[in-house]
């Protein structure tokens, strides 16, 4: 609920002061193919307090147009902290992230976010919820019906339009949520452990239809996860998180061809390696990693 409240503030501000110099190109590229180039730069936070956090460490990552990029790392390493910092929902302590060479220094339109629990409010019905973010941008009724409708039928809830949220199954919630990041069409798509709350089959439905939506939307994906067979399946690059504080201990380039199955050998062999470059770190370092 954290989660709704700073999200909805922060987006609906946003939205509203960039409405009127914006709306023109916006509303062109509304439900379009939008990309862009993200790239994070020497990131550092801590967070302050009696005993301050030091949660993450000179982070450097670039991210490719339309990549599947997931974040991996152990319990605690700072992958929320980092998807929030990209999302610009916080600050760095050090560093800079730019999309399109913008800097992130706020909730930006060309972002999308997904949270492990959905956040929607329970009082809208699905398809308010999901328009809730070109309501706030002055969107007339007629496009936004347009587009809510083309994305809820894209995650498989166009017969769902008038439920409200808790008429609805964890998995059924996950995906307005996730209808509700794309209809604003942004560029990027940032998913922290969106399918962490579902039961395993759901989770493994979850994960093709995104993929499938992915492969139609060609969206720049940003997935936290801890788990290592979701990263591998997913992914075109995992990046490794260390343990707190976190910092790129190694990038893993999956070429395996899609579609993928998931009994491929060679999906298979990169969670081995996977695994193998965690253990190691783990036995020389003394880390514990929850996966
Ligand atoms: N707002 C905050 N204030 C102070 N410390 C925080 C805050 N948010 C997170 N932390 C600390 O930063 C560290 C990283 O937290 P974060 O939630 O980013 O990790 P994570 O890798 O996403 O963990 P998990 O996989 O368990 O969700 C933790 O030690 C956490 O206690």
């Amino acid at each position: 609920m954290f989660h709704t409240i700073i999200f909805n503030h922060r987006i609906s501000r946003v939205f509203r002061e960039r409405r009127n110099d914006q709306k023109k190109v916006y509303s062109k590229e509304i439900g379009g193919i939008r990309t862009a180039q993200f790239k994070v730069q020497q990131v550092s936070k801590v967070y302050e307090g009696i005993s301050p956090v030091v949660t993450l460490k000179n982070i450097n990552l670039q991210f490719e147009d339309c990549e599947f990029i997931c974040i991996l790392g152990p319990s605690g390493c700072g992958k929320s902290t980092l998807l929030e910092l990209l999302a610009g929902l916080q600050k760095p302590t050090s560093g800079h992230i730019f999309i399109d060479s913008e800097e992130v220094i706020g909730p930006n339109e060309k972002l999308g976010v997904v949270f492990q629990d959905a956040s929607l409010y329970p009082w809208r019905t699905i398809f308010q919820n999901v328009g809730i973010g070109l309501e706030f941008a002055g969107y007339k009724r007629a496009a936004t019906k347009l587009n809510v409708e083309k994305y809820l039928k894209l995650v498989g809830l166009d017969q769902f339009a008038e439920n409200y949220p808790h008429q609805l199954s964890g998995g059924m919630r996950q995906r307005a949520g996730i209808a509700r990041a794309l209809v604003s069409s942004p560029e990027v798509l940032l998913m922290d452990e969106p399918f962490g709350a579902v039961d395993h089959s759901t989770r493994l439905k979850l994960q093709d239809d995104l993929l499938e939506i992915w492969e139609k939307e060609k969206k720049t994906v940003i997935f936290v996860t801890h788990d290592v067979s979701e990263a591998v399946y997913l992914a075109d690059r995992v990046v490794l998180l260390s343990a707190r504080p976190g910092e790129v201990l190694e990038i893993f380039k999956i070429t395996v061809p899609r579609p993928r199955r998931r009994n491929d050998l060679l999906l298979l062999n990169a969670q081995n390696k996977i695994y193998s470059a965690i253990y190691q770190v783990s036995s020389e370092e003394n880390l514990e990693y929850n996966i």
